[in-house]
């Protein structure tokens, strides 16, 4: 693993002041953060959040997923809570990058399904390594989260590298008529627990 801490520094946001950590993958050349609020380091379990990118999601508005609404949900969970952790993995498209997932969209827009959409471009249906997770967890001394997600994939990820997931928290938002057959292919074919 070449994943590298790199720097931290003040995040002011609407939902509270993070620390923002600062990570680079020197094998694919991929900068990662992950933002803290609050003391993170004392062992006891984290809120705990891992979010994979979504440009189109978290920045742009799109309603084709859940995403933006996800993450916002989460910051705002963790601003409750006072204290908490977002990982932010540059892994855009479920690894598949943005191009790409535009093109799978394409797809989606003809028909396919999220997951038929991947396969017809030669890409399995999800394609993230959580592998960054382990440094990333060591470097701010996390042994144990409570993690929100609805995706059992992301637990299993955590617990293979090494991090307790004490409890998983159930993250549903943002459902609206664009991302309706989205939603249903995720648990449907994915496996998330809706
Ligand atoms: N390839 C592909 N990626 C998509 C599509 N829609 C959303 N994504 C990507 O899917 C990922 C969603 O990530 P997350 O919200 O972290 O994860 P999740 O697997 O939905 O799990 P939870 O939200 O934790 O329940 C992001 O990387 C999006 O860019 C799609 O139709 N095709
Ligand atoms: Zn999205």
């Amino acid at each position: 693993m070449a994943l590298q801490f790199i720097e931290t520094s003040k995040l002011p946001t609407p939902w509270g002041v993070f620390d923002i950590h600062g990570f680079e993958d020197a094998e694919t050349g991929k900068e990662h953060i992950v933002l803290t609020l609050g003391d993170v380091t004392d062992g006891l379990p984290v809120l705990a959040r891992i979010h994979s990118e979504c440009l189109t999601g978290d920045a742009l508005f799109s309603m084709r997923c859940d995403c933006g609404s996800q993450l916002q949900a989460a910051l705002q969970r963790i601003s409750e809570e006072g204290r908490g952790a977002l990982f932010y993995l540059r892994q855009e498209g479920r690894g598949i990058g943005l191009i790409n997932k535009i093109r799978a969209y394409k797809l989606q827009d003809e028909g396919a399904d999220t997951v038929e959409a991947n396969e017809r471009l030669g890409f399995g249906a999800d394609m993230r390594d959580y592998s960054l997770l382990k440094v990333m967890c060591e470097h701010l001394n996390i042994t144990q989260v409570k993690l929100m997600t609805n995706n059992p994939r992301k637990i299993a990820a955590m617990e293979s590298q090494g991090v307790e997931v004490v409890e998983r928290l159930p993250l549903q938002t943002g459902q609206n008529p664009h991302n309706a057959k989205y939603l249903a292919t995720k648990s449907g074919k994915l496996g998330h627990l809706f």
